[in-house]
Order: C-alpha cells, then structure tokens, then sequence
C-alpha cells in the first residue's frame, strides 16, 4: 500500500473523566481527499488540534510524511509541510489580500521574526504569495483589504495562506461553514483540484461537499471511528445511519 502522507496512530486525549479521542487511527495517503465527519462533540476539533500539535495527545503518535512529528511544536510542523485552515479566520483583515498571504510565506520560509516591510520587497516571497493568489482565483483582489472580501473569499484566501508553504498534506477544519450555495460551490471545486498537489484531512458538518470530495470518509463518534470506508461504503453502513447521517444517508 501507498505510504501515508499523514497518519494517527492510537491518539487519545482525556479532559477530566471525558475521552475525547479514544484511539483514533487514520491515515491520509498521496492525492486523496479523507473526509472526517462526526456529530458536536465527537472530538474532531480534539483530533485536528493534535495532528496540528496545538494539543498534547495523552498517548499515541503524529507522523508526517514517515517521521514522528508527535514532539514537534506546530509552526514545526508547519514548516514540516502541514498546512492548517482554521474553523474560526485568522485572516489579518486590516491588511491586503497578498500581505496575508506574503505573511504565510514568511512563515514558510521560517523568517517570522524579521522585519515585515522587506518582506514585501522580497522577490522570492512575493512571486510565492502571486502564485498562490492565481491559484486560488484572487490575483485581481491583491491589493484590496482582507476586510472587504466576501466570505467565501476570505475562505480561498486562506487557503492560499496555506499554499505558500508548499504544503506535503492540508487539514482543514469546516472550510465550508457559513458558505452560501455560490462560495461551497467555489470551494469545493477549488479542493477538488488541490488534492492533486496535496491530499486533504477535512473535518467538515457539510455533507454535500463531503460526499462530493471525499474519497474516502472516517466517522467519528464520541472519540472513536466507528467506520471508514467510501462514500457509498459509509452512506451504505447502518450503524453509521443510526449515529450520525439520519436523513443524509
Ligand atoms: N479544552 C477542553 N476542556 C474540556 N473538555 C473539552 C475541551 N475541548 C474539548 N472538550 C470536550 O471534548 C469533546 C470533544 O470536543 P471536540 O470539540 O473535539 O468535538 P467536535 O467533534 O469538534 O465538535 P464540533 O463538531 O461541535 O466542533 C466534547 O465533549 C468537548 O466538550
């Protein structure tokens, strides 16, 4: 079997007497996207949290691309290659489009402490920012304010943020939340084609965008993966019917 790109191997982080993740075991392998999907509070955000190294697993392992990566601080493992969307944006809105993204691409190249404004004469950094902005479709709205964007604007840019670190795997955290019908439709038509550079770890409520994107769907409930499988696997298992899809199945 292809090597995973990115994988859990037993994570579990107690809070008090609650389990959060009981365990958990996924991999993400070159070129796919891996939907993870769960009812509030199963621990999807407690799983991100930990693959990302915000939050110390009780025990169990992170590996990125064949290395343990478990000890390593988050920025680590960023400029290891894993590139993170946030549920919440932590867009400078203040700031333009591209001095978003430039300010990813500092931190891609690990110069996060030097001065910002020679950054921005940085040729380098700067034709890293364009190129991710062109991907993503936003390269006409260079030079506006973060602020000004719609919403699901603000959702590309941030994955071009994520882009400039030239990334081995993406997790993104409901990347879809708050989107109308035009800004999912526009997302998920830019990841569709994203999971070729880099696969995608997407813990997402939108199960439209998740039946059209995954290829291949882990359910978590109360800390544990109760089944993984393919879409027509997981819309066709009963037990996750019963746990989580209801009418979506
Ligand atoms: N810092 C914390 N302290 C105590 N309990 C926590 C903490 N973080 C999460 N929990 C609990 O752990 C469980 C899993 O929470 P988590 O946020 O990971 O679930 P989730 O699947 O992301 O939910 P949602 O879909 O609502 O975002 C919940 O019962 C939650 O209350």
């Amino acid at each position: 079997m292809t090597e995973a790109v990115l994988e859990t191997r037993g994570l579990v982080r107690r809070f008090g007497a609650l389990t959060a993740t009981d365990g958990v075991s996924i991999t993400l392998r070159p070129g796919e996207i891996h939907a993870v999907i769960g009812p509030n509070g199963a621990g999807k955000s407690t799983l991100i949290a930990q693959i990302c190294g915000t939050l110390a697993p009780d025990a169990g392992s992170v590996w990125l691309a064949g290395c343990d990566v478990t000890a390593q601080t988050a920025p680590a493992r960023a400029r290891a290659g894993l590139a993170r969307t946030f549920q919440v944006s932590r867009l400078a809105l203040e700031d333009s489009v591209l001095e978003n993204v430039l300010l990813g691409a500092v931190g891609a190249a690990g110069a996060a402490r030097h001065p910002f404004r020679p950054v921005l004469r940085n040729r380098a950094l700067r034709a890293r920012a364009e190129a991710a902005l062109v991907r993503v479709g936003l390269e006409a709205q260079a030079a506006s304010r973060a602020a000004d964007l719609s919403h699901g604007q603000r959702r590309l840019l941030e994955v071009a943020v994520a882009l400039t670190l030239s990334p081995r795997a993406f997790v993104m955290d409901e990347p879809m939340a708050g989107l109308g019908t035009e800004g999912s439709a526009m997302l998920t038509g830019l990841l569709d084609g994203l999971r070729a550079e880099a696969p995608i770890l997407l813990v997402e409520h939108d199960m439209d965008a998740v039946f059209a994107l995954a290829d291949r769907i882990s359910v978590l409930v109360y800390g544990k993966v109760i089944a993984s499988g393919t879409v027509a696997e997981i819309r066709a298992d009963r037990a996750v019917g019963e746990a989580y899809l209801g009418d979506a199945s």
